[in-house]
Order: C-alpha cells, then sequence, then structure tokens
C-alpha cells in the first residue's frame, strides 16, 4: 500500500507552507519528516490525516484518492506532541475510545474491546495501569497510552507529530527505541515529524528532509549524512565547516589545498565544500599540503572532543571532532601547533550568481584520484549510480 504524494501545494495568505511537494512512501517504511521550525511538516501530516487540504496536488494510497475520502474512512492513526488524551477517562477508557464511539454495526463486543485495550496496554508496557487517570502518569507513560490509543483502531497509517518533543532528553531517547522496537513488530507505515536530527537518524528507514515548504532531499539517514544533496541539508544535518574554492586552471583549492585537479566543474569558476568536523586529520607533525593550525580551544564532550582550530591559510576557523582518547594520547592542549588536513567533502559548484547548484555537487574524497565521482540529483528521488532508492527501504 504505496502511499503517494504528488505535487501538493498549500499556501497561508501569500506563504507558501507546503510548496510542489512530492514523496512516495512505501507500505511498512519509517519515514521522517525532519525540518526547521515552519518548513511544512505539521502541514503535510495534517493533510495526511485529513485536517487540512491543499490547494492542488494529490495523494494516492493503495490505488485509491486519498484526499477525496473523509478524515474518519482514512484509517489512520495519530499522536500529538502534547499528550491529547482525555483527562475524564482512564487510561483503558483512553485507549478504548475509537473503537467506542463507531457506529453500532462496526463496534466490536465489550468483551472484544476489553481483552484488545489490555493486549494493546501490554504492547506499550503499561499492563495494570489502565485504570489511572492520565494525571497519574508520566510524560513517556502518557504518549505510550496516546500511542496505544492510535494502534486501537488498527490503523493502516500511524501519524506522529514530535511525539516526543515535551520529554526530557533521557526520556525520548528511552521511547524512540522503543518505538523503533514496535514499528518493527507491527510493520505498520509510519509517518514521523521531528525537528530533532538525531531522533531522525536513529529511528527512520528513510529522511524527507523539508526546508520553506520544500523536500530538500529523500534518503536514508546515511545518505542524508554522508551524501547531502544541497548546502541547506549539510548545514543542518550535523556539523559541517564551510569552504570557498578557488579555481587555478583545472584545479580546485581552498588555503593552498588541493580539492580537485581535473576539470571537473565545467564552466564553474568557483566552488564551495563542506567538510564534516570529523573528516579533518590532525597531525602533529609536517604534512605535505596540509595546513598549519593553532588550537584555540578544546571542548571535551564526553567520548569526543571539538577542537576549534585557528588556520591562517584560511579566511575563517574550522571546527574538528576527535575521540577525546586521541586527544589524550597526542597531548594536545590549547595553544598546540598541528597539521590539518581534509580526508572528505561534498563540493558544489557555484553559478554566476554565486548560488550553489546542487545538480552538479561532487563528493571528494582524499586519495582517490580523479574523475571525482559525480551524484546527480532528482528531487524528492535519490539516484546514486546503480543504487537507486525510489520509495523503497533500503537501511
Ligand atoms: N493555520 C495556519 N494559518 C496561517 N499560517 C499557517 C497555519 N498553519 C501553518 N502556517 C504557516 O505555515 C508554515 C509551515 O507551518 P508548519 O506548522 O507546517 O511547520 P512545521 O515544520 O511543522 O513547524 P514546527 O516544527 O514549528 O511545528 C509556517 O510558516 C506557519 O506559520
Amino acid at each position: 500500500m504505496t502511499l503517494e504524494l504528488t505535487r501538493l501545494n498549500r499556501r497561508f495568505s501569500d506563504y507558501p507552507a507546503l510548496n510542489d511537494v512530492s514523496l512516495s512512501i512505501a507500505p511498512g517504511e519509517f519515514l521522517a519528516l525532519l525540518g526547521p521550525s515552519g518548513s511544512g511538516k505539521t502541514t503535510l501530516l495534517r493533510i495526511l490525516a485529513g485536517l487540512d487540504y491543499p490547494e492542488s496536488g494529490q495523494v494516492n494510497f493503495n490505488g485509491k484518492d486519498y484526499l477525496a475520502a473523509a478524515p474518519r474512512e482514512r484509517n489512520v492513526g495519530l499522536v500529538f506532541q502534547h499528550y491529547a488524551l482525555f483527562r475524564h477517562l482512564t487510561v483503558a477508557e483512553n485507549v478504548a475510545f475509537g473503537l467506542r464511539v463507531r457506529s453500532r454495526r462496526a463496534r466490536p463486543k465489550r468483551q472484544e474491546i476489553e481483552a484488545r485495550v489490555e493486549q494493546l496496554l501490554k504492547r506499550v508496557q503499561l499492563d495494570g495501569f489502565g485504570k489511572r487517570f492520565p494525571s497519574q502518569l508520566s510524560g513517556g507513560q502518557r504518549q505510550r497510552v496516546a500511542l496505544a490509543r492510535a494502534l486501537a483502531v488498527e490503523p493502516d497509517l500511524l501519524l506522529l507529530d514530535e511525539p516526543f518533543g515535551a520529554l526530557d532528553a533521557q526520556v525520548r531517547v528511552t521511547l524512540r527505541r522503543w518505538l523503533r522496537r514496535l514499528h518493527e513488530e507491527l510493520g505498520l507505515t509510519t509517518v514521523f515529524v521531528t525537528h530533532d536530527q538525531e531522533e531522525a537518524l536513529e529511528l527512520a528507514d528513510r529522511i524527507a528532509v523539508m526546508n520553506r515548504g520544500r523536500i530538500e532531499q529523500v534518503g536514508t539517514p546515511r545518505e542524508i549524512y554522508q551524501q547531502p544533496a544541497t548546502p541547506f541539508v549539510c548545514e543542518f544535518i550535523g556539523k559541517a565547516n564551510r569552504l570557498t574554492l578557488r579555481r587555478e586552471g583545472a584545479r580546485f583549492l581552498a588555503g593552498g589545498w588541493i580539492f580537485a585537479d581535473e576539470p571537473w566543474a565545467g564552466e564553474h569558476t568557483r566552488a564551495m565544500a563542506y567538510v564534516r568536523p570529523e573528516h579533518l586529520t590532525l597531525s602533529t607533525t609536517p604534512v605535505p599540503g596540509a595546513w598549519r593550525a593553532r588550537l584555540r580551544h578544546v571542548y571535551l564532550a564526553g567520548s569526543v572532543a571539538h577542537l576549534d582550530l585557528d588556520v591562517a591559510a584560511l579566511d575563517h576557523p574550522l571546527e574538528a571532532d576527535i575521540a577525546s582518547e586521541d586527544l589524550a594520547r597526542m597531548g594536545l592542549q590549547a595553544g598546540a601547533q598541528l597539521y590539518v588536513s581534509p580526508s572528505h567533502a561534498v563540493i558544489f559548484p557555484l553559478d554566476h550568481d554565486g548560488k550553489p547548484v546542487a545538480e552538479d555537487r561532487w563528493l571528494w574524497r582524499a586519495g582517490v584520484v580523479s574523475p571525482p565521482v559525480r551524484l546527480p540529483i532528482k528531487r524528492s528521488e535519490v539516484e546514486l549510480g546503480a543504487h537507486r532508492v525510489d520509495g523503497g527501504i533500503q537501511r
């Protein structure tokens, strides 16, 4: 039962909350909609739930026009960030709600409802909590009740809007792992809205990264992180140092470091490279071509150390991440002289107006002799050479 979204547009006043959004979600897939505040995630979810309608575009589910179906007919399970539990009903009554309000013909018998509620509470690890009221539960427990209530109607599609957004960091991590296991057991098609990249990277089969009502990239967490399709994805997912590359003949350089020595960028004369902090290699002894740097500050964050580096050859500082163990082994302290060289970069040529040309982006790796691999990108669909992802699940 593929869910096919085609060219959805939704405007509020003059603002395009959704701008030509197309997306294909495979049966049983866990898809995260990830993006900053106001990027259109909730609007997209509300359209799927039947709480809002686009001005144009189509949604097809299992071969049927989904937008023509009333919200009740869509058979979706919905969970929002703020526990929308009925406060005057017990946990069991909350879970049973969706079944009890069905028409007499569609409503299961009382004993059947009770058995299903018991089974669902067990599934969300809340057996024995049925007689409590929502006020007698923790935030994490309330969200699990909300999920049990959403699952009670045996939905074809589960829609979750920042379900763990109001919980503290540790509970969030526990609950998201629990949710992933539940998803694997149930095999339900799930769309999960979040602005937390870590949550999306850890949970989802695929992520759709949204920005200003558009989908910037759809791909597996690994693709999104390792092969970001646009500068926005580079900057929004993880951290990245941005470098301006200068062209000298057939070469593209930054601070003397050669990122390409082939005329690979066609007529482009400028380019921008993104280098992740973990893709900077540090040495205390000279390395040919490496940038000379001074260690300005060390931020120890448990197993990882974030280093601020001043590089004379570049016009701005760099951030490098190394294992804390390596920091200790190298005996590094503020003021140390280092040699820094990039190992990977994502490079976007710039057009005449200085705008990055996402379609011509290149992945660069140290030691990989030219020609570099070019990765053409199609919107809402990622084609990576022979490896194609299109609505399928790849982990
Ligand atoms: N009912 C509405 N009336 C007017 N503008 C709206 C309405 N709903 C959403 N918008 C606007 O549409 C844009 C997208 O909103 P949406 O809630 O979909 O974003 P979001 O990515 O879910 O953000 P957040 O993470 O903050 O929830 C925003 O600029 C928002 O202000």
